[in-house]
């Protein structure tokens, strides 16, 4: 079993193709839209929701079979025709041309998997079994979204105002990772959104210094 590196990608205006219309290739190119991806789609029929998608221009479709030079200039390939030949012999294209691919009925055989997500604004989550199946992952992203309901939409841009506010008013770095430890508790994330502002800095901090002592104790590297 392949050692997965899980990261986060820029796709913003990078061509991605997917091969296939179908459910599958529908799923692919929804996740990748959502990242405001340049998406081609390549497939001689789609579902009604991609013929929609084509139709309102969100993304571009070339109606007829797969062929190599759809992937010119290409950031990622996706196989998700139901033709396992043709997927891998997709895969392999695309590997040549050195363009990473997903290869929908053999996860393992491609060069990335598309793990279950939750996103909550900026914040996302993720779980993958390695390429053993869907089932697993998708039970717990339900129970995550479940502990990490909809308030969470804010807290990466209240998080993103006190880090900036806390890198630019405390210069020790052990006291900034306790007060920012501080600042993400469920307690301390419920006071920001419930504050009309967070740019008075010196108020924050103080406060951040009141949150941080009662850790005290719990975190020795804290030395204030
Ligand atoms: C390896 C991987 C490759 C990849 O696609 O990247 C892969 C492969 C395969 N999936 C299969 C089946 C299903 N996949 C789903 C759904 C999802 N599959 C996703 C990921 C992955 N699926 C990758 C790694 C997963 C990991 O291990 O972490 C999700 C998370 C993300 C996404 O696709 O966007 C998305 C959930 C979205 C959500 O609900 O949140 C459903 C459910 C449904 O359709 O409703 C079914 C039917 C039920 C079942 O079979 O479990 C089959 C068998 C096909 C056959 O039998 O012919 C294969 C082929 C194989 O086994 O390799
Ligand atoms: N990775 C995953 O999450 C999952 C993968 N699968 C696998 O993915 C495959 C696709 O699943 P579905 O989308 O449900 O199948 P589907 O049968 O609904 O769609 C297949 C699509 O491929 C297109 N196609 C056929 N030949 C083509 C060609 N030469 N060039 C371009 N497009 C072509 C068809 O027009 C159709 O739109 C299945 O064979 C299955 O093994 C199935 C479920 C989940």
């Amino acid at each position: 079993m392949a050692n997965w590196y899980p990261l986060l990608l820029k796709l913003e205006g990078r061509k991605c193709v997917v091969f296939g219309g179908g459910a599958v290739a529908q799923r692919k190119a929804g996740g990748l839209l959502e990242t405001g991806a340049d998406v081609l789609v390549v497939s001689p029929r789609l579902t009604p929701e991609l013929l929609e998608w084509s139709r309102r221009g969100r993304l571009r479709w070339t109606a007829r079979e797969a062929e190599e030079s759809d992937l010119d200039g290409a950031a990622l390939a996706f196989a998700a025709t139901d033709r396992p030949d043709l997927n891998r012999r997709l895969a392999e294209a695309a590997a040549g041309r050195g363009i990473p691919a997903n290869v929908a009925d053999d996860g393992e055989s491609g060069d990335f998997i598309v793990p279950a997500v939750l996103r909550r604004g900026g914040l996302v989550l993720t779980a993958s079994a390695s390429g053993a199946g869907p089932a697993l992952p998708v039970r717990i992203i339900g129970e995550l979204a479940e502990r990490y309901g909809h308030d969470y939409n804010e807290n990466v841009e209240i998080l993103r105002t006190i880090r900036r506010i806390v890198k630019s008013s405390v210069a020790d770095p052990a006291e900034r990772r306790a007060l920012l430890g501080a600042a993400v508790t469920d307690e301390a994330l419920a006071e920001w959104r419930a504050a009309s502002r967070l740019d008075d800095a010196d108020g924050l901090v103080a406060r951040l210094r009141q949150l941080a002592k009662r850790t005290e104790g719990t975190d020795t590297s804290c030395g204030t």
